[in-house]
């Protein structure tokens, strides 16, 4: 029996996207003609959602993080952050970046590190030093902030990195590859680590990987590209809780997850007609 649809408490309503992209292309012109990294991308990210991108190399993961982020122009169509253009967003520090190499001065400690963003932005000092030990703590690093980069695991670097892109509360993050130089098990205890800190912050996050399983594992959405032209060919909503122990993954629900995600990338691999 066909039910009317209950009338839509205001306080339901649905959130204006954080992140909106529509119609949105950018080509690199090259030596060896046009190359189009993204074709007619649409996708609108809300707020508090874990939105991941996965796809073959080349595919324009990285160049739609760019874009979002005002590193990237798009060539065609719109793309907003908060209601502003992502040049008015980054000068509004509406996001934190964090890169796949950590990227930490090896002169600087941990502290002066997540510090030196404070600094070119003027905070002062005192709530610059409030600042990173409340980051610091959150990544688990609160004992480490006197230490040089050098002297952590990569893992505990790439913490830091993420503590650094904290520090200035953006609302969101976007993260590009961050855990793919580690190995199997730091990566699971960062996916653990990253999903409480989700869970605590509400942050919206844009997360590329390559790894199916880490995709799943994190994600409230799933974008699947493919390459040549680079644009969205599926996108999964994930009916996991958002409470997430690792055994998850031993789930069925996960393995159908997962299964769905490798066919979407099988059915987009060598289809491009760039
Ligand atoms: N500055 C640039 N100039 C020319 N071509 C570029 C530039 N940046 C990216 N490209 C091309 O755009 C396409 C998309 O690149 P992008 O780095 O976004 O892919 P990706 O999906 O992130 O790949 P990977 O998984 O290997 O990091 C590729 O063909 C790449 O060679």
């Amino acid at each position: 029996m066909n039910r009317p649809e209950p009338a839509l408490h205001l306080s339901q309503a649905p959130a204006a996207p954080v992140i909106e992209a529509r119609g949105v292309s950018l080509t690199f012109p090259t030596a060896d003609g046009p190359v189009h990294a993204l074709k007619d991308v649409n996708l609108s990210i809300g707020q508090g959602e874990f939105v991941s991108f996965i796809g073959p190399s080349g595919c324009g993961k990285t160049t739609f993080l760019r874009t979002i982020a005002a590193l990237e122009r798009p060539t065609a169509g719109t793309l907003t952050v908060n209601g502003m253009t992502p040049d008015q967003a980054r000068r509004a520090r509406a996001y934190g970046y964090v890169f796949q190499a950590p990227g930490l001065y090896p002169w600087r400690t941990i502290a002066g590190n997540i510090s030196l963003p404070l600094e070119i932005m003027g905070f002062d000092k005192a709530d610059r030093e409030a600042r990173i030990a409340r980051v610091l703590e959150l990544v688990e690093l609160g004992q480490f902030g006197s230490r040089y980069p050098w002297q952590l695991s990569g893992g505990m670097q790439q913490r830091a990195s993420i503590a650094r892109a904290l520090a200035f509360d953006a609302d969101i993050l976007l993260m590009d590859e961050p855990f793919g130089a580690l190995d199997e098990i730091v990566r699971d205890r960062l996916n653990e680590a990253l999903l409480a800190l989700w869970a605590r912050t509400g942050r919206t996050i844009g997360f590329v990987t390559h790894s199916i399983p880490e995709a799943v594992y994190l994600s409230t959405r799933i974008v699947v590209m493919s390459p040549r032209p680079g644009r969205i060919t599926d996108v999964i909503e994930s009916p996991l809780p958002r409470e997430r122990p690792l055994e998850i993954r031993d789930s069925k629900i996960f393995a159908e997850l997962s299964h769905r995600v490798r066919e979407g990338l099988r059915a987009g691999h060598g289809a491009g007609d760039d």
